[in-house]
């Protein structure tokens, strides 16, 4: 059985040149991007977390073009994800991985149930006993989760984390979600993922062609609803497996494109 060659760097550059062009003259476009490890470098205090400059800069170029929409897509909940973005009232923002949506002024209420809200008091409970216990690991509090971070620590050190976190969170309930990020295991007691989120913007925008981009497994979900054979464009960042059909290599390499893309959609005919 003969194999297909993987295409080349420069094959993979052209090719992405290529549907770029393509969908820098499409009608309404809208560009929904993941914040960490994609527009900004990775720290070790969340909060402290921004995305590069040449990116911003293309991002609000881009925002004042006609009929395209940028919008953050992130693991984060809204609360942080506004600080971190510096976005205005008008910004689209999915956060908490899809669970929280804000268009705009109109905020979303998540109305959580009473099994929901006692399954959270509990996981905190375990959770943070379980980080009270191992130094350098932080517990972050999501609306309808937590986050426990272990960027501090050794691989090894790291993996334990991970392994009672799971034992933690089993105690409490069979039927979170659970999402193994970077430095991050995060447990929900809701099940949207960036998938849902992505075609929450497109309905909301009426785009005709989608670009996302994204580092980490849980963009993945976002990956599997894009319309390829419509113009949507999928963009992984970084190393590992994905579905996305094009590859930048860090988060200059994406300032980099956006830069390209704003000059682009705002020079069309
Ligand atoms: O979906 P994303 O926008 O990529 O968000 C994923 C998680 O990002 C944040 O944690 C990650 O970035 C931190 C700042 O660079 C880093 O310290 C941490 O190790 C990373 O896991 C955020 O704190 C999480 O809530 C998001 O889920």
């Amino acid at each position: 059985m003969t194999e297909t060659p993987l295409p080349t760097p420069t094959e993979s550059a052209i090719a992405l040149a290529a549907a770029l062009k393509q969908f820098a003259a499409a009608d309404r476009v809208l560009l929904a991007l993941d914040f960490d490890g994609t527009l900004a470098p990775f720290v070790d205090k969340p909060k402290s977390a921004r995305a590069l400059p040449e990116s911003k800069a293309a991002l609000e170029k881009l925002e004042r073009t006609p009929d395209t929409w940028v919008a953050y897509v992130s693991g984060r909940p809204l609360s942080s994800l506004e600080i971190v973005t510096e976005a205005d009232e008008d910004a689209l923002l999915i956060g908490s991985h899809g669970v929280e949506v804000r268009f705009g002024r109109d905020g979303v209420s998540l109305d959580l149930s009473d099994e929901e809200r006692s399954t959270l008091t509990r996981l905190g409970e375990v959770l943070q006993q379980l980080v009270d216990s191992v130094p350098g690991t932080r517990l972050e509090v999501k609306p309808v989760g937590f986050g426990v971070h272990y960027r501090l620590l050794e691989e090894t050190d790291g993996a334990d984390v991970v392994r009672r976190a799971y034992e933690a969170a089993a105690t409490v309930s069979d039927s979170l979600t659970i999402r193994d990020g970077k430095d991050i295991i995060e447990f929900s007691v809701r099940g949207a993922d960036k998938g849902d989120g992505i075609e929450r913007l497109r309905e909301y925008t009426a785009a005709n062609a989608v670009l996302f981009a994204g580092d980490d497994v849980t963009d993945e979900d976002g990956f599997r609803v894009l319309r390829v054979e419509s113009g949507d464009i999928g963009i992984k960042v970084g190393d590992g497996e994905t579905l996305a059909q094009f590859r930048l290599a860090d988060e200059k390499a994406v300032a980099a494109m956006l830069t390209l893309l704003a000059e682009a959609r705002a020079s069309r005919a």
